[in-house]
């Protein structure tokens, strides 16, 4: 299991300054879309300038133009580029076919696919890196969360890794640990807090224990 850190409510001066704190207990930066919104891709080039040794995931949540969008954020330094789970298969496919001439790898974001077990089938066939179940902030609010949907993909998904965001934080990390998804993506349950690195680094301990 590993560990994705997401930026989304900083600057990249801060984003900077974050990362440093507790780099030593991630694998994978998330330029989140908030981000993106407000920085562009250099965002992405400034993280992967800072820390060469993080994968770092841009998170553009494509819609269309998949590949034009990917060889972009993949020109800017990115690993991983999502792209929406509500997207046609074209897009989803071209931006597959543009990741794998950099190397790098697509995750799919379900953020509001209303056919999960389906969906979730169709876009396993497609060659694509991770299938992430994704609460987002809005839904969160309305007091959704993630782990029913995670024990979905991961009773339907064959191929792809399984990543799973939304509100995750220390205290309900032991329910996502259960269920074995092979990417854990935590925001505001690190970012929010006063000791970043001391939680980071108990998330850490639970994830490698898993
Ligand atoms: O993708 C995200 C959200 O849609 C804003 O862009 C977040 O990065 C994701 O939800 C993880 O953040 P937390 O929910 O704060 O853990």
């Amino acid at each position: 299991m590993k560990l994705q850190l997401a930026l989304d409510l900083v600057n990249i001066p801060d984003a900077i300054k974050l990362v440093k704190e507790v780099e030593a207990f991630i694998d994978i930066v998330e330029i989140g879309t908030p981000i993106v919104i407000n920085e562009g891709l250099h965002a992405v080039k400034a993280i992967k300038e800072a820390f060469p040794n993080l994968l770092v995931l841009a998170d553009l949540k494509i819609m269309d133009a998949g590949g034009y969008e990917v060889m972009k954020a993949s020109e800017a330094g990115a690993n991983i580029i999502t792209v929406l789970g509500a997207s046609s298969d074209a897009t989803i496919k071209g931006a597959v076919e543009e990741a794998r001439k950099h190397g790098n790898s697509i995750l799919v974001d379900m953020i509001n696919v209303q056919d999960l077990e389906k969906r979730a089938i169709e876009i396993d066939a497609l060659g694509v890196d991770y299938i992430c179940v994704h609460t987002g902030y809005d839904s969160q609010a309305a007091g959704q969360s993630p782990f029913e949907e995670l024990r979905t993909v991961k009773r339907v998904v064959k191929n792809a890794k399984t990543a799973v965001a939304g509100g995750i934080k220390l205290s309900t990390l032991p329910e996502v640990i259960q269920a074995k998804p092979d990417l854990i993506i935590i925001g505001g349950g690190i970012t929010s807090q006063d000791d970043k690195a001391g939680v980071a680094a108990e998330i850490r301990q639970l994830i490698n224990q898993g």
